[in-house]
């Protein structure tokens, strides 16, 4: 499925965090979106999700308004994991799962073992399936962050959106979950603060900036070293563009921490 956002603004009470923002994600690409803390990812994921509305412009499911979608359609095509995801102390990692299979039950389609076969593989697939008895409280943080991004695709969605998916990862289970995403073949917008990752993952980066789209194109293109430290502050050093994506390093220099700040 495609997304388009179209000249999307969306501001929190008086507070613009989006402007005029407008992109494409064609079907079965992977974008990430990068951008220093409070550039907007997350606002904007949001929005790509439909659980906020942009008060100017919109977002489209291949091309049309999601806003015209019900919830229950919306929720078999997008799914979204999102960074600091609710916790529910009392289920296990099994029965968090399976909350991805919601939009598919009702009277007419219960429960059945099609639904326990999809659980099964999604907790397979995040190296889960032997945690998937143990309650919620007893899971560690990398536990829970793979049992949120299982959840995503046992809801098999088109479109799936992840917003620091490697928050709490270890580097193994980093490069398996980004991997597993990838070889999914669905269209992928990831919010990542590993530009390395973005290198080696995203078909496209997009960069944001104080709320607004600075640029966004194939990785080789966006992570320059001046593009890096126009936006991060740091500089960087571009080891190598291969089909691996490039390795950067970042030099310290003695420099003082100096973050960007949008103007
Ligand atoms: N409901 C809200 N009310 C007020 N301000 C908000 C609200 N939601 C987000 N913001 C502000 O909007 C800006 C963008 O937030 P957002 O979470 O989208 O950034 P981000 O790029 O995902 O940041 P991070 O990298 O730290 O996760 C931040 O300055 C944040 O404080």
């Amino acid at each position: 499925m495609r997304l388009s956002v179209r000249n999307v603004s969306w501001s929190a009470g008086s507070t613009r965090i989006l402007r005029d923002v407008s992109l494409d994600v064609a079907q079965g690409e992977f974008l990430g979106i990068i951008g220093p803390n409070g550039s907007g990812k997350t606002s904007l994921l949001a929005l790509l999700s439909g659980i906020r509305r942009p008060q100017i412009g919109e977002i489209l499911l291949d091309g049309a308004p999601l806003a015209g979608f019900g919830r229950r359609t919306v929720a078999r095509c997008i799914a979204l994991v999102e960074q600091q995801a609710e916790t529910t102390e009392h289920i296990t990692a099994r029965q968090a799962v399976e909350l991805g299979r919601t939009p598919y039950l009702d009277a007419l389609s219960p429960w059945s073992a099609v639904d326990a076969t999809i659980v099964d593989a999604a907790l397979q697939a995040v190296d889960m399936a032997h945690l998937a008895d143990r309650f919620w409280h007893t899971l560690s943080g990398g536990e829970r962050q793979r049992v949120h991004v299982a959840r995503a695709l046992a809801q098999e969605p088109k479109i799936l959106l992840l917003d620091e998916p490697t928050n709490h990862l270890d580097i193994g289970h980093q490069i398996a979950l980004l991997d597993l995403v990838r070889q999914q073949r669905l269209t992928v917008v990831a919010a990542l603060h590993d530009l390395n990752h973005a290198s080696m993952f995203c078909d496209r980066i997009a960069v944001l900036r104080g709320g607004t789209l600075l640029t966004i194109g194939a990785p080789q293109n966006v992570l320059t070293p001046s593009l890096i430290s126009e936006v991060f502050g740091v500089d960087a050093v571009i080891e190598d563009h291969g089909a691996e994506g490039c390795a950067i390093r970042f030099r310290p220099d003695g420099a003082p921490c100096r973050p960007h700040r949008a103007t």
